[in-house]
């Protein structure tokens, strides 16, 4: 059984029909990379795994269990997290309170904010300091760093890397492989070498669909596919 299934999936905006058909499965501790040009429907697809845009037509497996159409609180509650493109926190707590907030009812606290203060050493020196204050990198971090406290076992990472400098990059880089040694992620990622990196399989979108799939063992950005779905 696939940890995250989903199956001929049509998703809309009002009357735009965004996904069309899409069909994917992520097995338990993989990395799954989606690919593709802006505007082809990867976030669409993390939306639509959540439940935050519905699909009209298809379904979406967590576990086993068809979640289409539950609220999205009730689908995270199964073990999902979301860590979105805009990096969404409260700039007005520190970055301690941000992690507090994110602890799920289960998490012990003292012990995941530690584990997250080992794995991003900013976050513990800029742990007074309110989230809004902190440089992209940081937030990017703080980011992650919530959506792992909330016990989840599959993390959708939206763009990680989006409005990085280098250096930072690959911090954050080092910090999801980090990440993915015990947790499932569908990534979200434009910068093709880094998904294909970090990532085992991957999934190349174009219009709404799934046009090609695989390992990402040797993948490069010469592929005959590949240079067609991604160049503008
Ligand atoms: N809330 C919305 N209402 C209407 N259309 C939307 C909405 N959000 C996204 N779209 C449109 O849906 C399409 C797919 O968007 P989506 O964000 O899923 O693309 P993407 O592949 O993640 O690309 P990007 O990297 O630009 O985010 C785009 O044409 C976008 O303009």
């Amino acid at each position: 059984m696939s940890l995250l299934e989903l199956e001929g999936v049509h998703t809309y905006y009002g009357e735009s029909h965004i996904l069309q058909g899409v069909n994917l499965h992520v097995e338990e501790g993989e990395v799954v990379a989606l690919i593709g040009r802006n505007g082809v429907g990867k976030t669409t697809t993390l939306r639509t795994i959540l439940q935050l845009t519905p699909p009209r037509e298809g379904t979406v497996r967590y576990a086993g269990e068809d979640v289409t159409g539950l609220p999205t609180h009730e689908v995270a509650t199964r073990g999902i997290g979301w860590v979105p493109e805009e990096r969404r926190m409260f700039g007005y707590l520190s970055v301690e309170e941000n992690l507090r907030v994110a602890v799920g009812p289960e998490g012990d606290f003292d012990v995941l904010r530690d584990e997250m203060f080992d794995l991003f050493p900013d976050l513990e020196r800029f742990r007074e300091k309110e989230a809004r204050n902190l440089s992209g990198g940081q937030q990017q971090m703080l980011a992650i760093a919530r959506g792992i406290v909330g016990g989840n076992d599959l993390l959708l990472v939206d763009e990680p890397s989006e409005g990085l400098a280098p250096l930072i990059v690959d911090q954050v880089v080092e910090a999801l492989r980090d990440v993915s040694a015990d947790t499932t992620m569908v990534l979200v990622e434009q910068n093709f070498p880094l998904a294909m990196d970090l990532a085992d399989r991957f999934y190349l979108l174009d219009h709404g669909t799934v046009v090609e799939s695989g390992s990402t063992e040797g993948v490069t950005a010469d592929d005959e596919q590949i240079r067609r779905y991604l160049s503008a």
